[in-house]
């Protein structure tokens, strides 16, 4: 019989173990649970793994079986309706680079924001002009002539014309004006208060954030160093901000690296016969979903 543990959490990761090839593992026993409804902080140093927690969250990567990585109890690679019916969105990479792609092959092309825009198929129409009104999109725009935070828009408006139920965001804002950034913030905490939406958000900036957050995860290494609620946090009585907070958990955090590595040398991984078996943990298949 299936073990659930997931006690009803959006997310639930499990003893989750993953490695970019045959590297020492990033995730080693990971374990992490964000129950419904909550807007979560994703807080960690370059490198520490939140990009790569939010791709396997995403179900962008195959890791372990079906019970390691549940996302509203189903299987975040496996169940690919998630992702299909828009209950889970993610957005990351902008689209600086690609603005369509074929796996990594660019498509060039002269695209205007209303025809990306009006192409995604059942929609609301009423979601569909509050977004374009709160992303003060120009839907004349071509999109391979837009600067880099217009064309970042686009990208965050087709992202969110499905109303998810659990969204990942991986450094937005960070091409946005203060105040599209702002009220992109608002529009997020009322999808979570109103429709009951979870959503993760990894970012270096943390300006009005101690008022937005009701959750924190704060990882090193790929090692999930904290969990809790924002309300809870002691540190916060003690600094003035949550940049401070930040600043002193990765200042300590160097110091502990110095002096001992954090995975004993029992949780390196040794190469194995599974590591050539197509079942391994693989990025290269979720290009073809
Ligand atoms: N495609 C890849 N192949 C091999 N190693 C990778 C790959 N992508 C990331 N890594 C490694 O995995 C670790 C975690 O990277 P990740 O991008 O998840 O960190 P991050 O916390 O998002 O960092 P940042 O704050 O800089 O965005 C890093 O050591 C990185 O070098």
């Amino acid at each position: 019989m299936e073990d659930d543990k997931s006690n009803g959490s959006s997310i639930h990761v499990n003893g989750m173990q993953f490695s970019y090839d045959s590297q020492t593992p990033l995730f080693f026993d990971f374990n992490l649970n964000i129950s419904p409804a909550s807007r979560c902080l994703l807080i960690g140093a370059n490198g520490s793994g939140k990009t790569t927690l939010l791709k396997i969250l995403a179900g962008k990567h195959m890791v372990g079986g079906r019970d390691v990585v549940k996302v509203l109890n189903f299987s975040a690679f496996h169940d690919t309706h998630l992702v299909c019916n828009g209950d889970l969105a993610y957005l990351g990479e902008s689209w600086n680079k690609f603005v369509g792609s074929a796996g990594e092959v660019p498509l060039q092309g002269d695209f205007s924001a209303e025809h990306m825009i009006f192409g995604v198929e059942g929609v609301d129409p009423a979601r569909r002009e509050k977004l374009i009104e709160l992303l003060d999109i120009d839907l004349q725009w071509r999109m391979h002539k837009v600067s880099d935070g217009q064309r970042r828009r686009v990208q965050i408006c087709l992202g969110l014309l499905h109303p998810f139920k659990v969204l990942l965001l991986d450094e937005v804002t960070v091409d946005l004006d203060v105040v599209a950034r702002m009220d992109l913030l608002d529009f997020f905490k009322a999808e979570c208060e109103q429709r009951g939406a979870t959503i993760v958000y990894a970012t270096h900036i943390f300006d009005g954030l101690e008022t937005w957050a009701t959750h924190l995860v704060y990882i090193q290494d790929g090692v999930n160093r904290k969990t809790e609620k924002l309300s809870e946090l002691t540190e916060l009585k003690s600094y003035p901000n949550l940049l401070s907070v930040v600043k002193s958990w990765l200042r300590s955090e160097t110091k502990i690296e110095k002096n001992k590595p954090l995975n004993p040398p029992s949780q390196v991984a040794k190469s194995t016969p599974f590591d050539s078996s197509p079942f391994r943990s693989s990025r290269h298949m979720a290009y073809y979903r």
